[in-house]
């Protein structure tokens, strides 16, 4: 249950942090500066140099696989990671990976990983809400407990897992439900766990399948195809799901009202893009976590769409991006939805 970072000290875990940019590597011009600043500026080296006390945990080495800023990643650059997350995963000498992060879309790679990486050594994601320039920057610790649940046996086959204020939280589940405060990354079900001076302390597991259990292998993935979104509101008119369709989308997220609902000046237009082969996937824009139910709102069954459930909309296009390289059919996506 405990990992006693001190007991295994005899042995240390060896932990590969990747970066590739955010705030976590973030600097401002003054100490004040915890919101404005550049992000992605700090290389690997110097974070890992910033943080001593990273050696009592594990023997930690550093690559730098990107350095942006994560509202910019690309489809490509996931592909890039999550190829070498599964070479070193595969490697006899790394016990855990670590990978720092934007905090923006850190839940979607986090996500993306937890599909297709078929590994049971623990990945884990982490970013920080201040730059390491600032006062009380949340960085350091984040790390340090990314690299503790990294090394930590009790970490392996839970999932792709992110380390963000001192929870261990799913990756599937986490979402940035709040963009200014160091509490910033929550799930609607709850975090499994936390990590406390580098232990770990664990409540529950993962339900939905992930990494060894997942029917989806980075290694056959060659490309991702084109997931739009397309966001709801009242007045809203079909504009944006026509224009999606019109630039190639394979499928289209629908952020609905409520239970993924859809205003009837939208309907017949999804009515149509479905006839011409795009999938439509209904999921909800309200706030602390969506709960979209098939045939509720809408007849899914008669529109043959999809409802995304419970994942929101930027992890629903994930999971669509992911689902759509092994099959183009409805009811395959939909288990999928049901399933992972
Ligand atoms: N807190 C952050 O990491 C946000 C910085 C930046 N927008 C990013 O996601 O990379």
């Amino acid at each position: 249950q405990e990992a006693a970072p001190k007991a295994e000290a005899a042995a240390k875990p060896n932990v590969v942090i990747l970066a590739t940019g955010g705030t976590i590597a973030g600097a401002g011009a003054s100490a004040a500066n915890s919101a404005t600043y550049t992000a992605a500026k700090v290389g690997i080296d110097q974070l890992i140099a910033g943080v001593p006390e990273l050696s009592q945990l594990a023997n930690v080495r550093g690559e730098q696989v990107m350095q942006i800023a994560s509202e910019s990643i690309t489809n490509d650059n996931l592909l890039q990671l999550g190829r070498r997350v599964a070479e070193l995963a595969d490697s006899k000498d790394v016990d855990g990976i670590v990978i720092t992060h934007g905090t923006d879309t850190l839940e979607e790679t986090a996500y993306f990983l937890n599909l297709v990486e078929k590994t049971d050594k623990p990945i884990i994601v982490v970013g920080s809400m201040r730059p390491g320039t600032a006062m009380s920057a949340d960085g350091m610790l984040n790390l340090y407990n990314a690299v503790a649940v990294a090394g930590s046996k009790d970490a392996r086959g839970k999932g792709v897992l992110v380390t963000m204020n001192d929870e261990i939280q799913s990756g599937r589940d986490v979402s940035k439900m709040m963009n200014i405060k160091t509490e910033a990354f929550k799930s609607p079900w709850g975090p499994l766990g936390m990590v406390v001076e580098g232990n770990s302390y664990w409540f529950r597991l993962p339900a939905k399948r992930h990494t060894m259990d997942s029917e989806f292998d980075i290694k056959d993935i060659k490309s991702l195809p084109n997931v739009g979104i397309a966001y709801s509101y009242g007045n809203v008119d079909d504009t944006a799901y026509k224009a999606l369709a019109k630039d190639g989308a394979k499928a289209i997220i629908h952020v609905g009202t409520g239970n993924g609902s859809v205003s009837s000046r939208v309907v017949p237009a999804l009515q149509e893009l479905r006839k011409d082969g795009v999938q439509i996937i209904r999921s909800s824009h309200v706030n602390n976590g969506g709960f979209v139910l098939r045939n509720a709102e809408q007849p899914d069954d008669k529109n043959d769409w999809i409802v995304a459930h419970d994942l929101n909309p930027q992890k629903a296009r994930i999971l669509a991006m992911v689902g759509l390289t092994k099959t183009q059919d409805s009811k395959e996506l939909q288990r999928m939805f049901w399933e992972y």
